[in-house]
C-alpha cells in the first residue's frame, strides 16, 4: 500500500503559536514547493490558533495535516488531508506513548482512523520543549536510535519514524543509524535545518526532512533552498 509520504521529500511544520516574518503570508508559505504542511507545536497550542492557520492555508494548493500535541486541540476541517499523531518512543511516561491516545479514543467516538497515522517520535534534543514536556530520555547513541527505529517498525508496525532534534541540527551518524533501522517505514528528520547544506546533509539519510522555525524566522527564500536540497539529495 502506498501512502502520500512515500513521495514526499520535504514538509513544512507551521507552529500556530508563532508569527510569520513581516510581509510573509500563509499563501507565500504554501507556495514554497514543500510537499505538505504539518500544523503543530508543543506549547501554546489551542483549537483556535490551529483553526486560524488551517483556515489561512485552506485555499492554497498544498496537502495539509494537523499534528496535535494533545487530544483537546484536534480540529475538524474540510481542508485537512488527515492527522499525524505523535507517539514518543523515548518518553519518560507511558502517557506520551499510549496514554494520551487512549484518552483521545475514549472521548472522540467518531475518530476518523482512515485519516489518522501515527508518527513514532525519537526525541533527541534535551533542550527542546517537546523533550521537557514528554520527559524524554535523550541520552541515546546511534545503536539505541537504530534499535528504537527498528522496534517502531517491526514491533509496532509504525509507517513513520520521526527523528526529532527540534531546535538543533542533528548528528549525521545518528540520522544514518536511524535510516539503517527502518526498512519499509518512512524516516522523517526534523530539527535545526537552516539552509541548503544543512537540509542536504539530513536529506541524504532521511526520506523526508521537516523544516519548522526557519519559516517563522527567516521566511520563504530560505525555505525554498531547503526544498531544493531535499529534492537534490
Ligand atoms: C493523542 C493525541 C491526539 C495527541 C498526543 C500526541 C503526543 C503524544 C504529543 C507529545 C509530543 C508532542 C508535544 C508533539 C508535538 C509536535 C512537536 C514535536 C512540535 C515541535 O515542538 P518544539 O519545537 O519542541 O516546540 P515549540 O516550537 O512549540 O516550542
Ligand atoms: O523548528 P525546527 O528546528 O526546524 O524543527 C522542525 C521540527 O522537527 C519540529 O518539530
Ligand atoms: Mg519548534
Amino acid at each position: 500500500m502506498t501512502a502520500p509520504w512515500d513521495d514526499w521529500n520535504h514538509v513544512l511544520k507551521i507552529d500556530p503559536d508563532k508569527d510569520l516574518p513581516e510581509g510573509v503570508t500563509y499563501g507565500d508559505i504554501c507556495a514554497t514547493g514543500t510537499d505538505a504542511i504539518e500544523v503543530g507545536g508543543t506549547m501554546g497550542i489551542t483549537e483556535e490558533n490551529m483553526q486560524a492557520v488551517v483556515d489561512a492555508c485552506a485555499e492554497h494548493d498544498v496537502p495539509l495535516y494537523q499534528e496535535p500535541s494533545s487530544p483537546d486541540v484536534v480540529i475538524e476541517h474540510d481542508a485537512l488531508e488527515g492527522y499525524l499523531i505523535p507517539t514518543v518512543f523515548n518518553a519518560g511516561s507511558p502517557f506520551w506513548i499510549t496514554g494520551a491516545h487512549k484518552e483521545w479514543v475514549r472521548i472522540d467516538d467518531g475518530l476518523d482512523w482512515d485519516r489518522t497515522t501515527l508518527e513514532a517520535y525519537i526525541v533527541m534534543n534535551p533542550d527542546a520543549d517537546v523533550a521537557t514536556y514528554t520527559e524524554a530520555d535523550c541520552d541515546l547513541n546511534a545503536d539505541d536510535v537504530a534499535a528504537y527505529a527498528e522496534v517502531a517498525e517491526r514491533m509496532f508496525g509504525q509507517e513513520i519514524v520521526y527523528l526529532e532534534y527540534s531546535g538543533m541540527l542533528g548528528d549525521e551518524g545518528i540520522v544514518e543509524a536511524a535510516a539503517g533501522g527502518v526498512d519499509e517505514a518512512t524516516l522523517f528528520y526534523g530539527g535545526g535545518i537552516h539552509d541548503y547544506d544543512s537540509a542536504y546533509a539530513m536529506a541524504q539519510y532521511a526520506d523526508v526532512i521537516v523544516v519548522g522555525d526557519l519559516a517563522h524566522e527567516e521566511g520563504v527564500d530560505a525555505v525554498r533552498e531547503t526544498v531544493e536540497a531535499a529534492a537534490d539529495a
